[in-house]
């Protein structure tokens, strides 16, 4: 187990962290002395500051005392698993609680373990080492469902999701989402001129640019299909999303990729186009944004290609 576990920390870059939280820093001390050699430990004394680090650091484990003054550890519990930001994260609770009530009320908020103290360190290591190989071994499959392997970047049920869940998200706070569909010109010419594994190759590094173009932890950059590329822009306004357009449009133009068979440019090139609406704008829903980027993605190419369109429909309303 052990072994399975480093191999998948290796993976991920970094070793598990653990957040242990107790009101009594003499637990902490017992406990860390415990696990410090093998894994990145976080602290905190109370329930909120259990929470507060944990949307900050994003923990491989809870562990969590039930006893402590304000929000006690059931209660912590219960929020995280509210929080999108920290759901997934399991707890174990480390309690002076010994009842089959506790222990049961334990599993119903969410734990994924209940040790009582005082503290058996071997079986308490064990216990930490097979929740932490499930939690790494999770993460490890969920991103692969939701990774594009050539590109890195989110495959085409993430951009789904991601598509709805953004749009939710701005139709509660009332601000507008963009959307850019991005397509590389004349690719088949490429693949066609310098075999399909050149092709991979800048599909990989033209994915790679349009990503390091997007630094709000909430934007969304996906590989929509072949060699089309989707990123959901939340709370972004018209203006703001064409500048972003352009700076990818220009940054893989720096490129300075040849692509011999294009009639546009010397240099691989791509073309854009963008959608941007508010949720409670009639008409306004997350198909219509795909099919209006879309529709503009078309006119870029029909234009010329190698450029950004983002023509404006009655419809529409411009949140810049
Ligand atoms: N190398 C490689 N090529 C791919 C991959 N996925 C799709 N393609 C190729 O991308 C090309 C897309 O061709 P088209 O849809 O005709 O688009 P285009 O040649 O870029 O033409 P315009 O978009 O009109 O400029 C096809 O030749 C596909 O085979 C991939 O994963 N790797």
């Amino acid at each position: 187990m052990k072994q399975i576990l480093e191999e998948l920390s290796t993976l991920r870059g970094g070793r598990p962290r653990i957040l242990l939280c107790d009101d009594q820093p003499i637990n902490i001390r017992l406990v860390n002395a415990l696990l410090k050699g093998d894994y990145e430990i976080f602290m905190a004394t109370s329930g909120l500051q259990a929470i507060e680090l944990s949307e900050r650091v994003t923990p491989d484990l809870i562990l969590m005392d039930v006893n402590m003054p304000g929000l006690n550890g059931y209660d912590t519990c219960a929020r995280l698993k509210q929080n999108t930001l920290t759901l997934g994260i399991p707890v174990i609770f480390l309690t002076g609680l010994k009842s089959e009530e506790d222990e049961v009320k334990a599993f119903e908020v969410g734990g994924v373990d209940f040790i009582s103290k005082p503290i058996n360190g071997t079986v308490l290591k064990a216990r930490v080492l097979t929740h932490l190989t499930l939690k790494l071994q999770s993460d490890f499959y969920l991103n692969i469902a939701v990774t594009d392997s050539l590109t890195g970047l989110f495959n085409r049920r993430k951009f789904d999701s991601e598509l709805a869940e953004k749009w939710e998200l701005c139709k509660r706070s009332g601000q507008a989402m963009s959307l850019l569909l991005i397509d590389i010109d004349h690719f088949k010419q490429y693949n066609d001129h310098y075999g399909h594994q050149a092709g991979d190759h800048c599909l990989a590094e033209v994915a790679h640019t349009i990503r390091s173009n997007f630094h709000r932890s909430y934007d969304c950059v996906a590989r929509y299909g072949g060699e089309e590329f989707a990123c959901i822009l939340p709370m972004t306004g018209r203006e703001q999303a064409i500048r972003q357009a352009q700076e990818v449009c220009h940054s893989v133009a720096r490129l300075h990729l040849p692509h011999a068979r294009s009639d546009t440019s010397a240099w691989v090139s791509l073309s854009i186009g963008v959608a941007t609406m508010i949720a409670p704008d009639h008409n306004a829903s997350p198909v219509a944004l795909l099919a209006l980027a879309d529709k503009n993605l078309y006119a870029a190419k029909a234009n010329g290609r190698a450029q950004v369109f983002a023509a404006e429909l009655p419809l529409f309303n411009d949140a810049a």
